[in-house]
């Protein structure tokens, strides 16, 4: 009653339709923050990869490590507002330190620093891991300690008589987060693409993350710009550590009085009301139930959260070109924020209401767990995407293998006789590809080679030369130099984008152009024939011997598993923060939020746990072991939910208020009441009272 005096009282610099206009600076500040988190996120799995040269299991350990931290810090940050510092300087000064780190992690991925040769590559990689990860602990502090405070300080804004503002304020912060996330996730993966440098040109990761790091510095400017119209809480003391003291508190009367002596209590947190106060222990069993049946939670975010790391590598490995247009793999995770923005409305406006109206009742806990289902069913259309992905990859030789490629430069077929193997017809220009498994030496056939063992990496092309002509070439495009080829030898490979690309071919001061257009992730030997002639054309004297074939499998084969993945995440994630909203008491709401954003880190931990301990060799089977996990885990929080009761916190708490005010009045007409009885009495009172209140079952 008193705050809500204080902000009536409050002269807002603004009231626009309604709305208070410190709210303006708080979406503002969320949007940018957000666009500053995902677009960072979005190239994180890929910088592990190509700039840091993880291989795809510590890149996908470390980015959910990554996102597990940003999910603990939460409760740190309602701690510190809570108990402290109050929720705005704790959004000032952890935004200060998100800001840092972002600008550590771009500076981080100037590979100039380091690269003393001027090779392109950083020579001293550990100074690009240490500063990177200083940067993401940095972030992690910042976007999850301010991750609670934002958006309960944009609801301390509103007064108790403006309900429906503050309902509609949360639905458009709802929006502005994706909105935020739609657009870095667009744009950070095009500046990553681009190439930029001091020395040498690389990969832009600087500017994928510098961008980010620009992104959150105006958060905070337009955040602190706002400073004069907010309404700014006090503290209230630490409600987290009432909490704990009074959970322990009742765990050590119970273990004290454990003889049958003593009378049972109906629940054990009723035996810490020798000491806290009656409301506190009531406030205490509900946020319990909630967090009880939080439980299975986690495994939701296992399957989710890795949208961001395997699927976007598994986006890597097909083919993006969308006509127009071309997907980087790191964009396709656009799609779950553009199926937010769509789907939110139409659950709210047209699926709900239409399943009320056919006299269904959808439960918040029953929207959970066909959300759970639903994630399940992506990881499922996943799984299938893999294996058809997996059909179309080439196999490289084991370790305990060799490979030998043969390339008829002739014009007529050769027959060609292995040690060990049957003889084979090679025609013209063609390579074969011979994989060895019984080490048979082979001698004076080619000289030594370092052949491609991967597919080649980011959707691009491994390209090279082969000089069937008895005069030296050189060899060259716009994107790269193949240097001077000598007569009957190869070039090294080198990387070309998708798209057309013109390569000259020059002997002396004749040339020849030679075009041709490619895909994702192929391989090409480009044979040059002896019959070249220069300065006339030379499309017909090359021919390209296919070694890897480009990515055939289309990015557009992930949408079903994107639309899954979010119209679970709607069910799941949206209806979870209302529902935790809604049955916590009134001073443990932002404990339950950060309650909540934990289900979050433990279920980025699982993934670390299960890719490590189940080591699937084929990523298809790691998706189905998913999905079946989250399918078992979704039948045990069925069965939990059923025996879930609804509360209605505001009722309970003001019954207690009532009886707690009658008591006191009762205390003061019969002085000397023995204390036991009445807190026996109040227990069975308290008990029936909050049994009246929770009706409602799943
Ligand atoms: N749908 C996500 C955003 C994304 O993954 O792009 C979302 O709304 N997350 C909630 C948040 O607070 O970031």
């Amino acid at each position: 009653k008193i705050l809500n005096e204080k902000r009536d009282k409050l002269e807002f610099s603004k009231v626009v339709c309604g709305y208070p206009l410190s709210i303006f600076f708080i979406v503002v500040n969320e949007f940018c923050e957000r666009f500053s988190y995902y677009g960072m996120r979005a190239v994180l799995v890929l910088y592990f990869k190509y700039f840091l040269r993880w291989d795809d299991d510590l890149a996908t350990s470390i980015y959910h490590t990554f996102v597990a931290l940003c999910y603990l810090t939460p409760i740190l940050g309602a701690i510190v507002a809570d108990s402290w510092l109050g929720k705005f300087k704790t959004i000032i000064y952890l935004s200060i330190v998100y800001a840092v780190g972002q600008v550590a992690m771009a500076v981080s991925a100037i590979h100039d620093i380091t690269d003393s040769d001027r090779d392109g590559t950083p020579d001293s990689m550990t100074f690009h891991i240490v500063l990177s990860m200083v940067g993401l602990f940095l972030i992690a502090l910042g976007t999850g300690g301010i991750k609670p405070c934002v958006a309960a300080f944009g609801g301390d804004q509103f007064g108790e008589h403006q309900d429906r503002q503050r309902r509609t304020f949360f639905s458009v912060f709802y929006l502005c987060i994706n909105g935020g996330s739609l657009l870095s996730t667009i744009i950070t993966p095009v500046l990553r693409a681009q190439e930029c440098g001091i020395y040498s040109k690389q990969k832009c990761y600087s500017l994928a993350f510098g961008v980010p790091a620009a992104l959150m510095v105006v958060a905070l400017v337009v955040f602190i710009i706002g400073s004069g119209m907010y309404y700014k809480a006090e503290p209230q003391g630490n409600i987290m550590l009432d909490v704990c003291k009074c959970i322990g508190f009742a765990i050590k009367n119970r273990y004290r009085h454990r003889s049958k002596q003593y009378p049972k209590r109906q629940h054990w947190m009723d035996w810490a009301e020798e000491k806290y106060d009656k409301l506190l222990i009531a406030q205490i069993k509900m946020v319990l139930k909630v967090l009880f049946l939080y439980i299975p939670l986690p495994m939701f975010w296992t399957l989710f959260d890795q949208k961001g790391s395997r699927w976007t590598l598994q986006a890597t490995t097909m083919d993006g070109n969308f006509g127009a247009l071309v997907i980087q793999p790191d964009q396709m995770q656009t799609v779950n924020p553009i199926l937010i923005l769509t789907l939110v409305p139409i659950m709210d406006s047209l699926i709900y209401p239409l399943i009320k109206k056919c006299g269904l009742n959808f439960t918040p806990l029953k929207r959970m767990t066909v959300g759970m289902l639903l994630a399940a069913i992506a990881f499922v259309c996943a799984a299938l995407v893999q294996i058809q992905i997996d059909k179309t990859l080439p196999t490289f030789p084991s370790t305990s293998q060799s490979q030998l490629k043969l390339l008829n430069m002739g014009s007529n077929s050769v027959t060609v006789k292995l040690p060990g193997n049957d003889a084979l017809i090679l025609p013209a220009a063609q390579v074969y590809p011979f994989i060895n498994n019984c080490n048979t030496k082979f001698t004076n056939l080619l000289p030594e080679t370092n052949d491609l063992t991967s597919k080649p990496q980011e959707g691009n092309n491994a390209i090279r030369f082969v000089n069937g002509m008895k005069t030296a070439v050189n060899v060259s495009t716009a994107a790269a130099d193949f240097g001077l080829i000598e007569p009957f030898y190869y070039s090294n490979y080198s990387q070309i984008k998708n798209g057309k690309a013109t390569f000259t071919l020059r002997s002396g001061s004749q040339s020849c152009e030679y075009s041709t257009n490619f895909g994702f992730g192929s391989s090409y030997t480009f044979f040059i024939h002896s019959t070249l002639v220069f300065g006339s054309n030379c499309q017909d004297s090359v021919t390209a011997v296919e070694d890897i074939k480009p990515n055939s499998v289309h990015m557009a084969l992930q949408i079903p598993q994107y639309f899954f993945i979010t119209a679970g995440e709607v069910m799941f994630s949206v209806t979870g923060l209302e529902f935790s909203y809604s049955q916590a008491p009134s001073n443990m709401k932002a404990v339950l939020q950060a309650g909540w954003l934990f289900t979050v880190a433990i279920g980025n931990f699982i993934v670390l746990i299960v890719a490590e301990l189940a080591k699937i060799p084929k990523q298809w089977a790691e998706y189905v072991l998913f999905a079946s996990l989250l399918v078992a885990v979704c039948v045990i929080f069925s069965i939990m939910a059923y025996f879930y009761t609804y509360i209605d916190p505001t009722e309970i708490e003001a019954q207690f208020k009532k009886k707690i005010n009658e008591d006191d009045e009762d205390d003061k007409s019969k002085p000397g009441k023995a204390e036991v009885e009445m807190v026996k009495r109040d227990s069975i009172k308290c008990h029936d009272e909050y049994d009246k209140a929770t009706q409602t079952k799943m």
